[in-house]
Order: C-alpha cells, then sequence, then structure tokens
C-alpha cells in the first residue's frame, strides 16, 4: 500500500529529481525538522554570551511586564537589590574575587555597578509604571547597546571568538600537517597562547604527533619551538597541544600580586604552592615552599633580588608564615619589608643573634612535636612557618655560617627554613661545611658566568642535563630546580618594582614587625600605629614564642609545671587564650595520655623534656623529593 508522506516530502522529492520508488524509503516527517529546531537550540546555548545583552533585554522586558501586573508594589525590593549589589561590588568579599578574579580590575566593577543601576532603575520604573510605557522599550534597548558593546569587546571574549576560529579549522590543519582526522576538543585561550585538547583517528598515536610537530607548527603559522605536544596519560586516543603565539620572556613580566578583597580571608596559605613568574612556554611557575630550603645563585645583575622579592611578597602573603631577614648590605635590599620582616639583622652580629634565636626556636619546636609523637610541623596563622632570609650568605660570619648550617640540617621538619640569595655557592662562599647547599630543596640559577657554576647552584651534572644558564640573555630568567621540577625548562620571575615592593609591604604589614619595633624604640609610634595585619600571632619575634602559637604556649607551660601541676587560668595566661580553647586541649591531652591531672583543676604534661633533635642527614644529589621532605599538606593533621 502507497503511504501518505506529506506535500512537503513530495516536494523534496520532486526537487532532488527522484523517481516514484524512491517514496517507498521511510523517512518520518517529524524527526527531519529535529534536528534543527535541536542545532538552534543548542547555538543559543553555544553562543551564551555573545547572545547575553539580547538574553538580558528580553528578560528585563518580561520581568518588568510581570511585576507591574502582578506586583507593582514591589519596587522598594528591587531598589534594595541594586544598593545591594553595588555594596557587594566595592567591597569585593573574598569568595566572590576567587569566582570571579576579573572583578580585581576596576574597569570591570565600574562597568559592573553601571550595569546593576541601569537594571535596577529600569525594572523600578518598569515595575511602577509597565513595561511599555511611554520609552521604556527604547531606553531598555539604548541601554542593552551601550552595555553590550563593552561586554563583547572585553579581552577574553575576543580571545574566545580566535580559540572557536582555530578550533573549526583544526581539522585542515590537521590534514595539512600529516595528522589527518585529528579534531580539538576543547581549547583555554591565555596571555600568551592557547592550550588545547586534541583527539586523534583511531590508530594514530601520541608518537605520530611527536614525529609530525614541526609539520604541524608550520601548519599553525607558529614560531619555530613554539609549540608543545604532551600526551594525556589516561587517555592514548587524545595530546595536549600548547601553542605559544607572543614569546613570554620578550619582555619583564609584569607582578602580579594576589587580589585584596576589602572584606573577608585575605591571606593565603603557605602550604599552597606560590607563582614567581612565567615559563617560556607561558605557563605559571609554581613552587611549593612548605618546609623547603631555598638557594638563589646567579652572577651580578642576573636578578637575584628581583626574585627574592618575589618571594618575599608571596610569603607575606601568607598568613601562616612569617620572615626574619639577614642583609648585610646594611639592609638595602631587606629594609622595604620592614614591616613585614619580624627581625631584620644588618651586621653580623645581629645576624649571628637572629640565627640563634631560629635554633632556639627549631629546638623548641622539634621538642614539641616529639613530645606530641609528631614528626613534621603543620603551618597555620598562629603557629606559621618561619622563613629566614639571607641576602648574600657569602658576607655571614663563620659562626653565623655554622648556626645556618644547623638549621639547614634541622629545619625542614619544623617548618624553620632558609632562604638564600648568592653569587657563587662554592665552598668557599657557603663555609665550611659542604652540607648546606645539599640541604637546599629548591634552587634558582639565574644567569651565571661561569659554566661549572651551573652545577654548583642546581647540583653536579646539570650542566651536561642541559641546564646551561650561561646563555640566559637578561635579568630574572632563570632554571629551578626542585620536587617535580627535573627538566631544565626557562623561566623568569615577575618584575616587581619598588612602588609594588613598597604596596605589599604596607598592605600585609605586621603587627609586631621590625618597623614597629624600630617605631616603638624611637618612641614615634601612637598605640593606633601598630601595623595592621593578621599573621604574627598573639605574640611576635621580638619575643620568639610568638611565632609559636599559642599551642606550644600551652605545652611549654604544661611541661615546666610543678609536680602539683598549673591551674587552667595560669595555662590561659600563658597561652592568652580562653577557657574552653585550653579545657579543649587539656582533654585532648588526657585522651592521648600527653597530659595528666595530678589534683582537681591542676594539669601538667606527661612526659619529660625530651633529647634535642638530630641533625638530618645531608643529601649530596641534589633537592630532596617532595616525599622526603615535606609530604603531602593534605594528609597533615589539623592541629600540632
Ligand atoms: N624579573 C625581572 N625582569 C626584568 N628585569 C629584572 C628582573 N629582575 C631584575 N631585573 C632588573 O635587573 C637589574 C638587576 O637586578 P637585581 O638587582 O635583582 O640583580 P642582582 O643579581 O641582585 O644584582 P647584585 O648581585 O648586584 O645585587 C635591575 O635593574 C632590575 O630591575
Amino acid at each position: 500500500m502507497r503511504r501518505n508522506y506529506g506535500a512537503s516530502r513530495y516536494r523534496r522529492g520532486r526537487r532532488y529529481g527522484r523517481r516514484d520508488d524512491m517514496w517507498m524509503v521511510p523517512v518520518h516527517y517529524g524527526p527531519d525538522h529535529a534536528p534543527i529546531i535541536a542545532e538552534f537550540g543548542r547555538m543559543l546555548w553555544r553562543y551564551r554570551a555573545e547572545l547575553a545583552p539580547l538574553y538580558w533585554l528580553f528578560g528585563c522586558l518580561l520581568a518588568g511586564a510581570w511585576l507591574h501586573s502582578a506586583h507593582p508594589h514591589w519596587w522598594p525590593l528591587i531598589v534594595l537589590s541594586g544598593v545591594a549589589g553595588i555594596v557587594v561590588l566595592a567591597v569585593r568579599p573574598a569568595t566572590l574575587l576567587t569566582r570571579f578574579p576579573v572583578l580585581e580590575r576596576w574597569r570591570v566593577r565600574v562597568w559592573g555597578a553601571g550595569f546593576i543601576v541601569a537594571v535596577s532603575a529600569w525594572l523600578t520604573a518598569a515595575t511602577i509604571h509597565g513595561a511599555t510605557a511611554g520609552a521604556m522599550e527604547t531606553l531598555a534597548a539604548l541601554a542593552t547597546g551601550v552595555f553590550a558593546v563593552p561586554w563583547l569587546w572585553r579581552e577574553d571574549r575576543r580571545r574566545l571568538t580566535r580559540v572557536r576560529i582555530i578550533r573549526d579549522h583544526f581539522p585542515d590543519t590537521a590534514d595539512a600537517a600529516g595528522l589527518t582526522g585529528a579534531r580539538m576538543v576543547s581549547a583555554v585561550m591565555d596571555k600568551w597562547g592557547w592550550t588545547a585538547r586534541i583527539k586523534l583517528r583511531r590508530g594514530q598515536t601520541y608518537s605520530d604527533v611527536v614525529k609530525q610537530l614541526p609539520e604541524l607548527e608550520s601548519a599553525l603559522g607558529a614560531r619555530i619551538g613554539g609549540t608543545r605536544a604532551e600526551p594525556v596519560p589516561d587517555d592514548a586516543s587524545q595530546f595536549t597541544l600548547r601553542l605559544v603565539e607572543t614569546d613570554p620572556h620578550a619582555q619583564p613580566i609584569v607582578w602580579e600580586p594576589r587580589p585584596v578583597p576589602v572584606l573577608g580571608k585575605s591571606r593565603a596559605s603557605i602550604t599552597q604552592p606560590v607563582t614567581v613568574g612565567v615559563f617560556e612556554d607561558g605557563a605559571p611557575i609554581t613552587v611549593s615552599l612548605l618546609r623547603k630550603h631555598v638557594l638563589i645563585g646567579g652572577a651580578t645583575d642576573s636578578g637575584k633580588s628581583g626574585l627574592l622579592n618575589v618571594i618575599l611578597a608571596r610569603i607575606a602573603e601568607c598568613g601562616d608564615a612569617v620572615g626574619w631577614g639577614i642583609d648585610l648590605k646594611k639592609g638595602m635590599e631587606l629594609a622595604p619589608w620592614s614591616s613585614v620582616l619580624h627581625q631584620l639583622a644588618t651586621d653580623n652580629d645581629s645576624a649571628e643573634r637572629l640565627l640563634q634565636a631560629g635554633v632556639d626556636e627549631l629546638e623548641k619546636r622539634a621538642e614539641f612535636l616529639m613530645a606530641r609523637g609528631r614528626r613534621e610541623w603543620y603551618p597555620k596563622f598562629d603557629a606559621p612557618q618561619l622563613f629566614i632570609i639571607i641576602d648574600e650568605y657569602a658576607e655571614l660570619s663563620k659562626k653565623a655560617q655554622r648556626l645556618a648550617d644547623s638549621i639547614a640540617r634541622r629545619g625542614r621538619a619544623v617548618a624553620v627554613v632558609l632562604i638564600i640569595a648568592t653569587q657563587r655557592p662554592t665552598q668557599k662562599a657557603m663555609g665550611e661545611s659542604s652540607a648546606l647547599r645539599s640541604q637546599m630543596n629548591i634552587r634558582f640559577c639565574l644567569r651565571v658566568n661561569e659554566r661549572p657554576d651551573v652545577d654548583l647552584i642546581l647540583g653536579a651534572g646539570k650542566l651536561a642535563a642541559g641546564w646551561d644558564a650561561t646563555k640566559f640573555d637578561g635579568p630574572g630568567k632563570f632554571f629551578v630546580s626542585g620536587p617535580g621540577m627535573d627538566i631544565p625548562r626557562r623561566g623568569r620571575a615577575y618584575l616587581i618594582t619598588d612602588e609594588d615592593v613598597t604596596e605589599t609591604a604596607t598592605t600585609y604589614a605586621r603587627p609586631g614587625s621590625h618597623a614597629d619595633q624600630l617605631a616603638d624604640t624611637a618612641g614615634t609610634r601612637s598605640p593606633q600605629g601598630r601595623s595592621d595585619g593578621t599573621g604574627g600571632g598573639p605574640e611576635t619575634i621580638g619575643a620568639p614564642s610568638g611565632v609559636s602559637g599559642p599551642e606550644m604556649a600551652l605545652w611549654a607551660a604544661l611541661r615546666d609545671a610543678p609536680p602539683e601541676g598549673v591551674t587552667a587560668g595560669e595555662l590561659q595566661a600563658a597561652t592568652g587564650k580562653g577557657r574552653a580553647w585550653v579545657y579543649k586541649r587539656l582533654k585532648a591531652g588526657q585522651a592521648d595520655e600527653t597530659v595528666t591531672s595530678p589534683s582537681y583543676g591542676r594539669w601538667r604534661a606527661v612526659r619529660p623534656r625530651p633529647p634535642a633533635p638530630v641533625d638530618q642527614p645531608a643529601d649530596d644529589t641534589g633537592p630532596t623529593p617532595e616525599g622526603n621532605t615535606g609530604g603531602d599538606p593534605a594528609d597533615e593533621p589539623e592541629s600540632h
């Protein structure tokens, strides 16, 4: 029986010159159009960012019409929402900045504020008078045009459009490069270029890609060596393609401070890696400073102080890290950080005292950990990691070098670490002990004049393995070796200007800092004039227990308690903490049998004072692997 497939199908059949018997192919009317509708819907979704101004326009028209007809008295709510939006934009809470870092830019905030004002004003008027009253529609269309231009012309939108073009043309590119059938499944554009995930044709492998990389570079019109392909470990049919369009190292890299919210938690944590610059492929250079000693080596004017300043700025941003500085160039390099550093030594006598205080702190921490049966110090805001920053190590006296050596050997586990900058870490410059260099976990090698200096800074065999730092052609360029960084990738540090240093030091000034102490001594500071930071804990480095935090003060008071014990009130006084805080820890101490109560309401530690910690063995093979030093912060206990 002949079936009727409808007039439109008949017309289509005629148009394509089909014979009558071809109608017997069962084609359904509905599904022929469904893909068109689905495709249309997909386009609306796919280009949602480009179409956003139109969506807003229609959304406002509909909302205005509905509000006017159903709730014309709701207009104060709209005004209030608008005001709330402006306030949120003005104070930039930390959670909002984390989600939308772009709000750090003032232009974006101005645009956002204008947009909120326009939408809430129009909706208020529409709620009262109606969305179609007077010139309301014209006003809405005009405002849409005004706000759409910067929205569509913003930088990331232009990048996105470019990425789409590259993706759409990728099949042709792959064909020209001898990788026929490969297609781009996703791509991300950044300041320096783009990174894409490429799906290969069945049977093609990552090795084919490596062979064809020069052809791919040519097909993409990239610089020679401007592309990098990396396998995707869990999928042999895909690889990641990175193309660098602008050489990130061609110009100094502008310093990128951490966004500072007006409200909310503003401090980063040293348990997270910090970014110090950019690799030549545009990838950020992130290093974990958690319980790591750092060595910075390089010739004069290679940018050592610049890099040291970047690291100091990152430390300043972290609430659970404090710094002490030694700068024997009369404080020329580190003095701008005096509102962040809790101690600053500018001559050998004070350097020796500072390093001795570092050793004392280290021993107290080790003792505390041992008494608690723990191996590693987990930095917290009231028990921070202590960095001792030494600019030009070679200038230190023999005694100071011996103390630094002791810290290098024993400090990692207890989060008392060194950051050392030096021109040539020769045996002579690094003091009597050859072990100090080998204790450095992270090593930055800037430009050096002599090829053997590479091995001195980075460890034996590095020059032969391609880490030739004599070829760096600009300040701030370096190789970095350390946990997870064992291939020679050229990096460049951010260029942090004197103004950036001043701004960072002011933003993250610590109470009880060296600057505060100087002002106190000179009697030039009012009680209100204290540095306004949060990282130093209840006391300051001047009183070393301040770095260790109240947990250690509690433990020290319990350890030193007489046989009859001390009262909770005395413990409160020793720690500066409240009754609940003290009792919570006493209970925990009783539970793990480190605290005992000799009589009602009195407490003391169970264990006697343990012996001093032993030196860590030197590791002459280079930076210590991550697992040996810090472990994974995620595995760490929350408290000490
Ligand atoms: N990351 C960088 N990008 C661009 N220029 C930089 C960078 N770091 C430093 N410079 C510039 O290089 C010059 C020397 O830098 P710096 O003082 O840090 O070198 P240095 O190795 O500490 O020198 P010295 O050993 O004499 O103290 C300065 O003019 C500085 O502005």
